[in-house]
């Protein structure tokens, strides 16, 4: 699992290790310089002529504005002799540098380059700078000129005349969107960076790409996308929360001596204290903090693999109540992700010529009622619209009939206790009353603004895909469910935790992906029904793990290419094969 902290948690850990003098910032630097001298000698071994050499001081104050340019092309400069291959001298570096210990970071580590013989500048964006790394970084030989007496166009000619830029302008200490001048500074960089495409030099932020939310993950204003994030001590949650994640590049987490994790009990409880290592910090309320990543072992954990004492009723019946004779699709396509993903057995709900176009697709699926161990509900089933009647082939009855199942209040329809259930597409236009967290809504943005707008918030698409977490969080806290917001970087929102995952290949974007999830879930949820109504942090947990499990089905199914959302269904037990196998 990975375990992205809040900036206060960060502060928190950090106070008492720079109170006992851990070098902190030195340990930082260094695992930088380290990241940047990786990716330079990885270049220049990739080029017959080593890294590009550049010339000294131009008219205006930054080394090398004034000599002929060469281009982006590979090589050393006339009457230089050419460096090695895989040699690290003489690449330039281009130090963005605000007025904190993310530029004191960022010196120190340019002082590094400096003394492995690179050629480095640095770009003072405010007034003031650290002062131990600008004198290090001076005392190394730098060269440090102040934006102020540069202005922007240089710079970014000067960006364009680099082999890496880092981004040390601001890090956790950042509030809000970048302030002038290094707003307009990264306003410009990132233009002519859009401009550049490939012929851009490689971007690393140092800590966070300067300008994100560091806790929410938005991207209120200018920020330089980054090819590589170095990130020290621990994750921040904007590096792994859209749509700042998207502008993070590779994120390489660097340890600076920060205690070990507390693990889950850490963010259990808003109240609690819990110890990491040899010091004691306030637990975190998670409605606020921690932002967690499932990994392979994390989805293996909680994988309802069945024994040899199983038989098809304890594995977990899925009923699926999805499509009409209109779309009926969406059915096939959940139920196809039920069966694949491994239920005891799949019982479908639904008009007569839909359940034969299941059987035909899944023979092994019951068309007939019965009991069922959770719910899938709304794939491919309209909006309800109380005030035109139903025209849905009876599908809104049923689903409204199974809510009542889910919340434990019986419908003639039903029978079995309370049950955990997935509520996608139409059925999310259904929901009557506060929910329990075993019921995981599925919306894409756009459904979940038209979800908050039903319940008074002043909500569109544009403004869920800004900050997708915190709608998420505000439906969680409004309905009562978990809330599993899909799109590119997928977010769950659930009692005590947030995940996200980001396993999908952008060809997921097709219809009919997420009726597959939707099936997907569905079977994870019944296969641990019990478990999931006793215990409120595991549906968060299994939608997290089915994120993961379509995303990867998805890559698999698409291995580069085009995917059919039913080919995301076939590639699953494969999936399932590899995360149980290794
Ligand atoms: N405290 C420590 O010992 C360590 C800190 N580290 C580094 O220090 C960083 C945090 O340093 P600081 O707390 O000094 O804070 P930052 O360097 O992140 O930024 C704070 C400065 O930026 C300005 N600022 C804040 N929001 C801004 C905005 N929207 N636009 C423009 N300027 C803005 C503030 O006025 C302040 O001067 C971490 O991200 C990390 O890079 C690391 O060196 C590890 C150790
Ligand atoms: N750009 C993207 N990259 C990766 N996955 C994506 C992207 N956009 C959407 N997805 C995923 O594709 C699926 C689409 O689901 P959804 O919007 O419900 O479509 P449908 O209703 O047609 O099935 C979701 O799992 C979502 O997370
Ligand atoms: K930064």
């Amino acid at each position: 699992m990975k375990d992205a902290w809040s900036s206060d948690e960060v502060r928190k850990a950090e106070e008492p290790l720079i109170a006992a003098g851990e070098p902190l910032m030195a340990r930082a630097a260094y695992a930088l310089a380290q990241a940047v001298l990786r990716e330079v000698a990885a270049r220049a071994a990739a080029r017959p002529g080593g890294v590009r050499l550049h010339g000294g001081l131009g008219s205006d104050g930054l080394p090398g504005t004034a000599r002929v340019r060469s281009g982006r092309t590979p090589g050393s400069r006339p009457g230089r002799p050419a460096a090695r291959r895989g040699d690290v001298r003489g690449a330039r570096v281009l130090l963005l540098v605000g007025p904190g210990n993310n530029g004191g970071d960022t010196l120190l580590a340019g002082a590094h380059l400096v003394r492995r013989g690179l050629d480095v500048t640095a770009v003072l964006a405010s007034a003031r700078a650290h002062e131990e790394g600008l004198a290090a970084f001076e005392a190394a030989g730098g060269h440090a000129v102040s934006l102020a007496d540069v202005r922007v166009p240089p710079v970014v000619r000067e960006a364009l005349d680099s082999d890496v830029v880092l981004d040390g302008l601001v890090g956790v200490g950042a509030r809000g969107a970048l302030r002038p001048p290094a707003g307009g500074l990264v306003r410009a960089l990132a233009e002519a960076q859009e401009a550049a495409g490939r012929r851009w030099p490689y971007t690393v932020a140092v800590d966070i790409p300067s300008g994100i939310g560091v806790d929410d993950g938005a991207v209120p204003g200018p920020v330089l996308r980054a090819d590589r994030t170095v990130t020290f001590g621990a994750l921040k949650a904007g590096l792994l929360l859209p749509p700042a994640a998207q502008l993070a590049g590779e994120v390489e987490l660097v340890d600076i001596g920060f205690p070990a994790d507390a693990g889950p009990d850490h963010w259990a409880g808003a109240a609690q204290r819990v110890t990491l290592g040899r010091h004691a910090m306030p637990g975190t309320d998670t409605g606020t903090g921690r932002v967690h990543r499932m990994e392979p072992a994390d989805v293996a954990a909680l994988w309802p693999a069945p024994t040899a004492r199983d038989h098809k009723y304890t594995r977990g019946v899925v009923g699926v109540i999805a499509g009409t004779s209109t779309y009926p699709g969406a059915a096939v396509l959940a139920t196809s992700g039920a069966v694949r993903t491994g239920a005891g057995m799949v019982r479908y709900l639904g008009p007569e010529d839909v359940g034969t176009r299941v059987l035909l697709a899944r023979p092994e699926v019951v068309v007939a009622g019965g009991r069922v161990q959770a719910w899938v509900l709304g794939p491919g089933i309209p909006a309800f619209d109380p005030e035109e009647g139903p025209d849905d082939d009876g599908q809104a009855r049923r689903v409204f009939g199974a809510l009542a199942a889910v919340t434990g209040v019986l419908s003639e329809d039903v029978t079995g206790g309370k049950m955990p259930a997935v509520i996608d597409a139409g059925a999310l236009t259904m929901l009557e009353h506060r929910l329990p967290a075993w019921a995981v809504l599925t919306p894409h943005a756009g459904e979940l603004a038209e979800l908050l707008q039903g319940l008074g918030h002043e909500v569109d698409r544009a403004a869920v895909e800004a900050r997708p977490l915190h709608w998420a969080r505000t439906a969680h806290q409004a309905t009562g469910a978990t809330v599993l917001l899909k799109g590119a970087i997928t977010v769950v929102a659930g009692p005590g935790a947030a995940y996200t995952q980001a396993d999908a290949p952008a060809w997921t974007a097709t219809a009919g992906a997420g009726d597959v999830l939707a099936g997907i879930l569905g079977t994870l949820l019944a296969g641990r029904s019990a478990d999931v109504v006793a215990d409120e942090t595991l549906a968060p947990r299994l939608a997290a793990a089915a994120v993961l499990v379509h995303g990867r089905a998805a890559a698999r199914a698409s291995a580069g290419g085009p995917v059919a959302a039913l080919e995301i269904a076939h590639a699953v037990p494969g999936v399932i094969a590899e995360l149980l196998g290794g």
